[in-house]
């Protein structure tokens, strides 16, 4: 008979073992173990080229590590948000019209109301007609993370690079809020940032031991 596990040490919902990864001639880090549990808010932390970018391509499955096993338990991997250094928004699109594709790209039903309901909440609501291509830095980033506004009934894994990248005071601290809201939920956040953030419960993960180069 199993013991009961505690409900404030639930197992991983990703266990990576003996990562290493290799980009052109370097191999950037090597041996990398890293486990991640439901409601878990994790900032990656490296200097510039230490390869955190690369980790989180590999973590959400859009590379592939040079060693190393891979599990996301329950399928999660499958249910992924990763939200890149590009905002992944097209630029002929309006905002609500990107964004409700995205939603249909996810499987969500109801895509339009999403859209219109997520942006909402990123306040974008005077930008939702507004062709992306015409946007500031700072709302096109806003209207990529309103991706994580789309759906809040399954607890997703969230991969996000630079979120907090071009915004200002207000949207950082509303981001800020939607990660420990997921987080409270059980969804797992795994995160970078150069600048300082304001997360409640964040523990800090630093890719600085596994570094080969
Ligand atoms: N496709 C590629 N081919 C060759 N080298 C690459 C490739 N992608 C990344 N690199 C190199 O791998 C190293 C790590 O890049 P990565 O973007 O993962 O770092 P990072 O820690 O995210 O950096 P930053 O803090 O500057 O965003 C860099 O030296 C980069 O030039």
């Amino acid at each position: 008979m199993h013991a009961p596990v505690p409900e404030s040490n639930p197992p991983p919902v990703l266990n990576a073992r003996g990562l290493a990864c290799r980009r052109g001639r370097r191999t950037l880090f090597r041996g990398l173990d890293m486990q991640l549990r439901p409601g878990s808010i994790t900032w990656l932390r490296g200097t510039n080229g230490s390869g955190k970018t690369s980790l989180m391509r590999i973590l959400a499955g859009l590379s592939a590590a040079t060693e190393g096993v891979l599990q996301w338990c329950d399928g999660a991997g499958g249910q992924l948000i990763y939200i890149g250094h590009s905002n992944a928004l097209k630029d002929d699109l309006t905002l609500a019209e990107a964004l409700a594709f995205l939603a249909r790209l996810q499987g969500l039903d109801d895509a339009d109301a999403r859209a219109h309901r997520a942006l909402g909440l990123l306040g974008l609501a005077s930008r939702r007609e507004q062709p992306v291509r015409t946007l500031s830095q700072g709302q096109r980033r806003r209207g990529a993370l309103a991706r994580l506004a789309l759906d809040d009934e399954l607890p997703r894994p969230w991969i996000l690079d630079e979120p907090y990248d071009a915004l200002d005071r207000d949207s950082m601290a509303t981001l800020s809020r939607l990660i420990e809201a997921h987080a409270a939920r059980g969804g797992m956040v795994l995160l970078t940032s150069h600048q300082s953030v304001d997360l409640a419960g964040a523990a800090e993960f630093d890719l600085e031991p596994w570094r080969c180069a």
